[in-house]
């Protein structure tokens, strides 16, 4: 029987917490995959514990190598990774984790045998063509264009053309393996832009962090020499992008949310936020003060960080925008602009057609639904101000879906998200996060 939808709460004044934020899922499933083809045995420190990291961490045991935990908490695990040689004959859960699903068929092409991959009932439509064609390319053998699929190799690698215009995972996952395929890989991106730039970014440079050669002094071309991949000992940032809906709180209430351990360099996505909130109406400052414990600060030995204290004025105003390179920022921003005072315009986005779910089409019937007036376009969403009224937001499986339903709620009063459930994908405790950010004072 499917759960009662979440009856999302409605904020009765300024929100005022510190929400600390458990380790990226993107940040986290990078270094497992590394680690996995290090070297040596190395340690994943404040990783995330969500549904799509523990895809990755038993995919990556399937696959033959050691995690063992230490430290646990429900949300955040040190994994203590030692290499195996890669097995075949794994069969790999991919969940609806698009990580999952683009960073480990090229680690399993590496296997001693063919390695099997499927996913929910969602990710068989998620595009898959152009990395399993490049996989083809570069020596290996895959049965299927979407998941299920079997693949085997291995592939000598060498040089490879894609269209990685439907999601920059097709480039991360080529170059995560790259260095451990006999010739390495060097692949050319032909098509209309790469979406998510610093998705990209954040994989080469955990890359060079390891000690692997890439080249990515041409546009659109990126060159890894074949090489060993350093063991390392490595603490994963907080999730910004899971920053989002509650930083957007501090917007629609006209309070304030502090972010403890924010990076002040970072390639995560979720860095945007800074700027995105503060042309929505937002006061956003960057401080060492109160908000960071000494134990957190112990613990980020490997960052420099700081406070993020975000302050709204309850009043939002509407943003025209083009957030090609960080479209995980979409539904939130969405959220926002549905509550604003101003129409609003987002661009760069049609590749959210190919996400948890079609996030365009999510987006404007969930709004819609609730009496306002959003509107897709080929690449984005327009949204217009109107009253919203209660009713059911449906999540569509997808985590950021049922976040955006929390950020509307907080203004509307009866809304109920369906499948608050699924915020497990990245951030198994948002309820109770959510809950004790409401109840801070
Ligand atoms: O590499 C990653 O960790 C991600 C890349 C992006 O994918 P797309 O380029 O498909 O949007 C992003 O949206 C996703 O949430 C995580
Ligand atoms: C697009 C997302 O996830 P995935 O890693 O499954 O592509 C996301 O988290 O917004």
């Amino acid at each position: 029987m499917p759960a009662p939808h979440w009856p999302a709460p409605t904020a009765t004044g300024p929100v005022s917490a510190t929400v600390s934020l458990p380790g990226s899922k993107s940040v986290t499933n990078r270094a497992l995959v590394l680690a996995a083809l290090a070297d040596g045995p190395g340690i994943v420190r404040r990783a995330l514990r969500s549904r799509d990291a523990d895809l990755m961490a038993a995919a990556l045991r399937s696959l033959g190598a050691t995690l063992t935990p230490a430290g646990e908490t429900t949300a955040s695990v040190d994994w203590h990774v030692t290499p195996g040689p890669i097995r075949g004959g794994a069969r790999i859960d991919a969940g609806l984790a698009g990580t999952v699903m683009r960073f480990v068929p090229p680690v399993a092409a590496l296997a001693d045998g063919p390695v099997f991959f499927d996913g929910d009932p969602h990710a068989r439509k998620r595009p898959m063509g152009p990395i399993l064609d490049a996989l083809r390319a570069l020596g290996a053998r895959v049965d299927n264009d979407a998941l299920p699929f079997t693949i085997s190799g291995p592939p000598a690698g060498g040089e490879v053309t894609l269209n990685a215009s439907g999601s920059s995972q097709f480039v991360s996952g080529l170059l995560l393996t790259a260095a451990r395929f006999e010739k390495g890989i060097t692949i050319r991106h032909v098509g209309p832009p790469v979406p998510s730039q610093p998705h990209i970014e954040m994989t080469v440079q955990m890359l060079r962090t390891a000690g692997v050669t890439v080249d990515d002094r041409e546009p659109d071309v990126w060159r890894v020499e074949p090489g060993p991949i350093a063991a390392r000992d490595m603490t994963v940032e907080p999730d910004l992008s899971n920053a989002a809906p509650f930083l957007a709180a501090a917007l629609v209430t006209g309070g304030t949310i502090t972010i403890p351990s924010w990076p002040l360099e970072t390639t995560q996505a979720g860095d945007a936020l800074r700027d995105l909130l503060t042309s929505m109406g937002a006061t956003i400052t960057r401080t060492d003060g109160p908000g960071t414990s000494d134990e957190q600060r112990n613990h980020s030995a490997t960052f420099a960080e700081a406070d993020l204290v975000v302050t709204g004025t309850g009043e939002i105003s509407g943003i025209d925008v083009d957030l090609h390179d960080v479209g995980e920022l979409t539904p939130t921003i969405a959220a926002l602009a549905a509550l604003a005072t101003a129409p609003s315009r987002i661009r760069g986005v049609g590749h959210l057609r190919g996400h948890e779910t079609d996030r365009l089409a999510a987006l404007a019937t969930e709004i819609n639904r609730l009496g306002g007036d959003a509107e897709e376009t080929e690449d984005g969403l327009v949204i217009r101000p109107r009253p919203l009224h209660g009713g059911t937001f449906h999540s569509y499986d997808d985590h950021r879906m049922a976040t955006a339903g929390a950020v509307i709620g907080l203004a509307v009063p009866g809304v109920e998200v369906e499948n608050i459930a699924t915020t497990a994908k990245t951030l198994p405790e948002f309820v109770q996060m959510w809950t004790a950010m409401l109840e801070a004072r």
